[in-house]
């Protein structure tokens, strides 16, 4: 497992045993081992709202990014680290996997790790109550669709959900979202909110505002930051946080004064804890 924590130099490595509690008043044991690959030392960034979606523009408009190249990486990034937490060997169920997609670039990015996870093995199967008509969004669609990936047509109940699947990908909301949550993710979430089975979210655990979290809404288990890890990150209690994105210009780290962990040599991703 490669991991980083900003507050070791370079070099340090060392081992500890975390102890989860299970649901049913037992408890696990994960050997974890945080090593320091990077040469920065100090905190890691986390980003407001604003500069996730000003970096994300200039991604586009000054550094010439299209949308598809980067929502492709990062969706290969978020498969990649699904993949390292949640082995296919260690999966029953067929490894059946849910993605669920809202309908902005969030949403992207779940359709394009529904179809890198299908490449790797796993079974997944597709929600995406609102689809976007834009040409980006329909070829995603028809990727999926040509490599037999399920769409489901409404989302079952929580106990056939967690019954069903391994586990939940939520790629409904990222760092644009606002507010309260409009119909017809507020139904959504709140069947989201009583799965047993882990809840892996993209970017941003969706209903989360993206500074402040929410301490009522979803608690996943998983989560991929994409570029850098938003303010809400911090409140991020689940049992992996990875970082993925690997995309971003060194003239961006450098304006934004981003702190981030230097990938290790061609990983797409990084455990951060
Ligand atoms: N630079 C990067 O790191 C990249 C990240 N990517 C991913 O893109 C999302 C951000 O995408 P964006 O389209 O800007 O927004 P969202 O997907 O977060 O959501 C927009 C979508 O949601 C609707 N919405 C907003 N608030 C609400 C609400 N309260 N209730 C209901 N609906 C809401 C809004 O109307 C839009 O339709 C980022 O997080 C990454 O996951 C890119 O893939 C690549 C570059
Ligand atoms: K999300």
């Amino acid at each position: 497992m490669e991991s980083w924590k900003g507050k070791y130099a370079s070099g340090l490595r060392f081992s500890f045993r975390k102890r989860y509690s299970t649901e049913k008043g037992g408890t696990v044991d994960e050997d974890c081992e945080v090593i320091s690959i990077g040469h920065k030392i100090g905190d890691i960034s986390y980003v407001s709202q604003e500069e996730a979606q000003q970096i994300d523009q200039e991604l586009f408009n000054e550094y010439a990014y299209s949308v598809d190249q980067l929502m492709e990486l990062a969706g290969h990034s978020c498969a990649v680290a699904l993949a390292k937490s949640y082995p296919l060997t260690s999966l029953k169920k067929d490894a059946t996997v849910l993605v669920c997609c809202g309908p902005g670039n969030n949403g992207g990015d779940g359709l394009v790790c529904a179809r890198h996870l299908k490449m790797f093995g796993y079974n997944p199967s597709v929600f995406y109550p609102k689809r976007t008509d834009k040409p980006l969004y329909k070829n995603l669609t028809i990727q999926c669709e040509q490599l037999d990936i399920p769409f489901l047509s409404h989302l079952p109940k929580p106990q056939l959900l967690s019954d069903g699947f391994s586990y939940i990908v939520d790629a409904l909301f990222g760092f644009s979202f606002k507010g309260e949550v409009r119909p017809p993710f507020g139904d959504v979430l709140k069947t989201l909110k009583e799965v047993t089975v882990p809840i892996c979210s993209i970017d941003v655990p969706s209903g989360w505002d993206v500074e402040g979290g929410n301490p009522d809404g979803l608690q996943p288990e998983f989560l991929i930051s994409l570029t850098a890890p938003k303010k809400c990150a911090e409140k991020f209690a689940g049992r992996y946080h990875y970082l993925g994105g690997r995309f971003v210009p060194p003239g961006i780290i450098q304006k934004y004064e981003l702190n981030l962990p230097t990938y290790p040599g061609t990983e797409p991703c990084i455990r951060l804890h």
